[in-house]
């Protein structure tokens, strides 16, 4: 018998690699997503469309130069999980990973704002909606309260 699947979505898939940015004090670089374009307004984890030829790991080292003049190094980039959300008009397959370390200084270069967020805090962000369910994974991951500490 052939398996009941959803005829609704008829939109492409979208593949986009984002990446959790982790500084010394265990807080996550988020990006907002700036005026006209959709979503606007609402925070996501740096990142972007892969490209054809390109790997995920290929693609976060192209964007977080691109988007913030920084270059993690490839083997930096971990793996923590992948979203799959379906848009109005695509569905999203986001392989999400975590970086501790990188070259330069985070220097927005298209004018977004960021912000380095507390693992408590970027639950309560207004996220973009395939985000929601990877911040709390990667909150339940980040130490606790640590602004409190030293
Ligand atoms: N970079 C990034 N994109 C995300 C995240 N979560 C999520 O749903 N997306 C969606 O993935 C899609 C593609 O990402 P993008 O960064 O290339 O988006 P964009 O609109 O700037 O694309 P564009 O370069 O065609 O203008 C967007 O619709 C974006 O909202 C995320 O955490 N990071």
């Amino acid at each position: 018998m052939t398996p009941q699947v959803s005829k609704k979505f008829k939109g492409p898939v979208v593949w986009v690699a984002a990446c959790a940015l982790i500084d010394a004090d265990g807080r996550v670089l988020v990006t907002q997503r700036p005026k006209g374009k959709d979503h606007a307004g609402l925070w996501e984890f740096p990142g972007g469309k892969i490209e054809p030829g390109e790997s995920p790991e290929q693609t976060l080292v192209r964007e977080l130069y691109e988007e913030l003049s920084v270059e993690p190094c490839l083997d930096c980039l971990e793996p923590l999980t992948f979203a799959s959300h379906a848009y109005l008009d695509f569905h999203l397959i986001m392989p999400t990973y975590v970086c501790r370390q990188w070259d330069g200084f985070v220097r927005p270069t298209e004018g977004q704002a960021t912000k380095w967020a507390w693992a408590e805090d970027i639950v309560r962000l207004p996220l973009v909606p395939a985000d929601v369910p990877l911040a709390q994974q990667l909150a339940a991951r980040l130490p606790k309260g640590r602004r409190f500490l030293t």
